[in-house]
């Protein structure tokens, strides 16, 4: 893949000022345009989901004004090689880790990466982030962006993309077998045997058919729950924040209470939220059936544990799957005990519980296809500037430059969500022409993207310094 500029119809690379080489240019525009690239893409909204590698027509034309080996990735958490690969296409040097790092390695290693791509795990806080000082962009290779302070990242210019439904289907059939696993007692029965005990019983087990499955959060996941599990004879009720059309014969509660007191099964969907904390305690446990069952794939936060034990141990819970905990630890190994959740022993002592380490979305299916994803997302930044799909910054593309448009750049402006930025924005853009340009807002921060024709390579400096020098810059770069 390229590793070099190419400014085609240029009849090669820019004239640096001041009388220095390409290469000094290519460093000083490098460093100081944290990187930026530009496309061989024609880009149209939002653009085709799909690999980078063949979304690509080749009269459009390449912007990067830097190497694109220059770029430094760091994968975190075994991003899948699908992702893997297609960023080491590109020609940017990959770090990948099967596991998160500590912090004050993740801090080491953010100073000098481009981007970065984690999971769940790798929390990226406004203390890790504020030592990201080249970072770009994150890729979230997962649904969750919790882990991430997103507010922070887009008041630093740093865009956040996730893949959010990739793995939907793979969490919901978890559901699944999980509902019938433990409507039947499948794991202790398992366990038995795997002690060499045989113990035949049907005492509290039972059909699924005909029970009442209550979904909390019915989103991407809940959705294809409710489908699977009507296929299965179950009622399905659910209960969201927002008022959604039900799948099938589903039907919408008007409260958490009213869920929690008809299903016999109850499965948390949510994403982790202040409002999520801590969503079943004990008050709500107790306002479930008698014998009822409690699934949490979504996120630790959501359950308090110490209730939940405290439920199943009277009974008033017959069993419950939990995928995924308050303290979850970096890597495999033999970590799951009291030292990393008090409750850890207690929790692991109970009956007809299933516990998982966190594998709802740990398919090959899903983790392939978000490799895919999440790494166009961020090529398609790095490069392009593109933002369709980012979960922190206004959704911004336009179409790309073609071969036939040599005295183009593109102007890529985060900034700060102000009043008059138009004004100055187009005092620089005046001496030039438009040729397309979008600007939106999300919140505090605004992204605009502008290309612009009539530009000579040696006027590219001022261009990008005109734009670093207004008071409302978060991050300037100028692709061509
Ligand atoms: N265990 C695992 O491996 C995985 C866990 N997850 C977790 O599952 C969560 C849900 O995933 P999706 O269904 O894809 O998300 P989604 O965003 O499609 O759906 C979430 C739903 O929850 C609703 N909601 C938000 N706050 C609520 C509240 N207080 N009460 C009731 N409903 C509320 C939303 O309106 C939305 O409909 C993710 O945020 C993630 O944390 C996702 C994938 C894999
Ligand atoms: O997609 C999510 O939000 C998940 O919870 C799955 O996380 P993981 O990719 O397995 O760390």
């Amino acid at each position: 893949m390229p590793a070099a500029v190419n400014i085609p119809g240029r009849g090669g690379p820019p004239p640096a000022e001041n009388g220095t080489g390409m290469e000094d240019l290519l460093r000083t525009v490098s460093n100081s345009y944290n990187q930026s690239t530009s496309p061989s893409a024609t880009f149209h909204s939002p653009p085709a989901i799909g690999s980078f590698t063949t979304k690509f027509k080749p009269s459009t034309r390449d912007l990067k004004p830097f190497q694109t080996t220059d770029i430094k990735v760091l994968l975190l958490e075994n991003v899948n090689t699908s992702g893997q690969n297609i960023l080491k296409q590109q020609g940017y040097q990959v770090e990948a880790h099967k596991g998160s790092l500590p912090e004050d390695e993740l801090i080491e290693k953010i100073r000098d990466v481009q981007v970065i791509g984690i999971r769940s795990k790798t929390k990226l806080t406004s203390s890790i982030l504020k030592h990201a000082k080249n970072l770009i962009v994150i890729g979230c290779f997962c649904i969750g962006t919790n882990q991430v302070d997103l507010q922070y990242a887009a008041d630093s210019g740093i865009c956040v993309f996730n893949s959010p439904f990739s793995n939907s289907r793979s969490v919901a059939e978890l559901m699944i077998g999980e509902i019938i696993s433990l409507a039947r007692q499948l794991g202790d029965r398992s366990n038995e045997m795997h002690q060499g005990v045989w113990n035949k019983v049907s005492a509290g087990c039972w059909e699924v058919r005909g029970k009442t499955l209550g979904i909390v959060g019915y989103g991407h996941i809940g959705n294809q729950l409710s489908v699977m599990a009507e296929a299965m004879g179950m009622s399905v009720l659910y209960y969201d924040v927002v008022n959604l059309m039900g799948m099938g014969t589903a039907k919408q509660v008007g409260s958490l209470e009213e869920l929690l007191s008809r299903a016999d099964f109850v499965t948390l969907h949510v994403p982790a939220l202040p409002e999520t904390k801590n969503l079943i305690s004990e008050k709500e446990l107790g306002q479930m059936k008698n014998g009822a069952y409690l699934l949490n794939a979504s996120r630790g936060s959501v359950v308090d544990i110490s209730a939940l034990i405290k439920a199943m141990k009277s009974g008033k819970i017959a069993g419950a799957a939990l995928d995924v905990y308050p303290n979850e630890p970096a890597g495999n190994g033999q970590f799951f005990n009291s030292e990393l959740n008090q409750w850890g022993d207690e929790l692991r002592s109970l009956k007809n519980i299933i516990l998982t380490p966190h594998i709802g979305g740990s398919t090959e299916e899903a983790q392939s296809a978000i490799g895919v994803e999440v790494a166009d997302s961020l090529v398609n930044y790095v490069n392009f500037g593109t933002t369709t799909g980012a979960v922190n910054m206004p959704e911004i593309a336009l179409r790309s430059l073609t071969v036939d448009e040599p005295n183009h750049v593109r102007v890529i402006y985060v900034h700060k969500n102000v009043p008059g930025v138009l004004r100055k924005v187009n005092e620089i853009l005046g001496d030039h022409n438009v040729d397309k340009q979008m600007t939106d807002s999300r919140g505090d921060v605004a992204y605009l993207m502008a290309d612009i024709s009539n530009v000579n390579t040696s006027e590219i400096k001022l261009l990008y310094q005109s734009f670093e020098d207004l008071g409302s810059r978060i991050r300037t770069r100028v692709l061509y």
